[in-house]
């Protein structure tokens, strides 16, 4: 079982049209809704191949109603917090050539009791998880709304960690540098957020190697960095793998680093070492960037996406 906290999930919209232009009326040729937040994007990963997954969030508004439905019509288990704001609507905007341009909005103001809620819930579903020592993961993924506390994740971290349990995080800014320094077991990073917690750019595949490898020295087990069209880079204190898969009509990338956590998850939760984990990471995440909006990968969508693991990563690659 893998428990996910999302303390700002969304109703994502994904909408279609041929050019972006800035201060023009644009007709949509398409769009569509699915439930969003990077974890709820996970747990939705997970449920879509088979795995055991419950997501808390907050729920509230209109929004949070048509959340839970969209929810429940995809078949993904999941304890909402009832709140007083509303969950949010992101938009996605998507040209024909695969460019995404996201609006996101900032979330509902959570009051403590609310907060403290969203931890409780998490941990008494992880405890009540069926495996002996509860679920094999906790994963704490994405933005905090305007109210939550900058340490939140920290202390899911810390109270996870108490319990004997395994504690991973996807997050940025604030929030992600404070649960980092509280060392999750698992962190995974885009390339952007990466150069954020190290403060420096990386151009090359070895600067993200040495960047993931002075977090695995201050105590996180495992660094796994999503790096777009240029795969993954997995490090952990004995091993450095790099994984890549190549897809020839991509559609959008709106959640493709959610399901790339998800695969990763997943695969070390049934037992594979790290970098075969890492390749069924990368294999869902370019999956996912094959599908419209933010819709998760089935069994069938694998079919045809290859990865390819190499364990001695070229570190001279110059990212794109
Ligand atoms: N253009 C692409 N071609 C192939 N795979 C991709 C592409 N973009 C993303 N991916 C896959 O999705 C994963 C997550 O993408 P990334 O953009 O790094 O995440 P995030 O959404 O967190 O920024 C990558 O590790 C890769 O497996
Ligand atoms: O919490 P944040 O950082 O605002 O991100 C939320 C958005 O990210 C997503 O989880 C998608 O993630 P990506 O960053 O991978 O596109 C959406 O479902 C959601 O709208």
């Amino acid at each position: 079982m893998i428990v996910t906290l999302t303390p700002n999930p969304s109703i994502d919209r994904a909408v279609l049209i041929d050019a972006l232009r800035r201060g023009e009326v644009h007709r949509a040729s398409s769009s569509r809704i699915d439930p969003g937040g990077k974890g709820v994007n996970v747990s939705r990963a997970l449920a879509a191949q088979g795995g055991s997954t419950v997501a808390v969030l907050p729920s509230g508004g209109p929004e949070g109603h048509l959340l839970e439905e969209l929810l429940d019509a995809a078949g993904v288990a999941y304890a909402s917090v009832p709140v007083r704001g509303s969950v949010r609507m992101n938009i996605s905007v998507l040209e024909p050539d695969g460019t995404t341009t996201k609006l996101n909005e900032p979330g509902p103001d959570l009051s403590a009791d609310e907060v403290e809620a969203l931890l409780a819930t998490t941990l008494e579903r992880a405890a009540g998880a069926g495996a002996a020592r509860g679920a094999e993961w906790v994963v704490g993924c994405g933005s905090l709304p305007p109210g939550a506390p900058t340490e939140l994740y920290a202390v899911l971290v810390s109270r996870v960690r108490e319990r004997g349990g395994r504690v991973a995080i996807d997050s940025s800014g604030a929030p992600f540098a404070a649960a980092v320094a509280a060392k999750p077991h698992l962190i995974k990073p885009n390339h952007e957020e990466l150069a954020e917690l190290v403060d420096h750019e990386l151009p090359t595949l070895g600067d993200v190697r040495d960047a993931a490898r002075e977090l695995v020295r201050s105590g996180i087990d495992v660094v796994a960095v999503s790096l777009g069209g240029d795969g993954a880079l997995l490090v952990t204190a004995d091993e450095c793998a790099h994984a890549r898969a190549t897809i020839t009509a991509p559609q959008s990338t709106v959640g493709a680093g959610d399901c790339m956590l998800a695969g990763l998850l997943h695969g070390l939760s049934t037992g594979l070492d790290p970098a075969d984990a890492l390749m069924t990471g990368v294999t869902w995440g370019a999956a996912a960037v094959t599908l419209p909006g933010s819709r998760v990968p089935t069994p069938d969508d694998l079919d045809g996406i290859r990865a390819v693991l190499s364990r001695e990563p070229d570190l001279d690659r110059v990212l794109s």
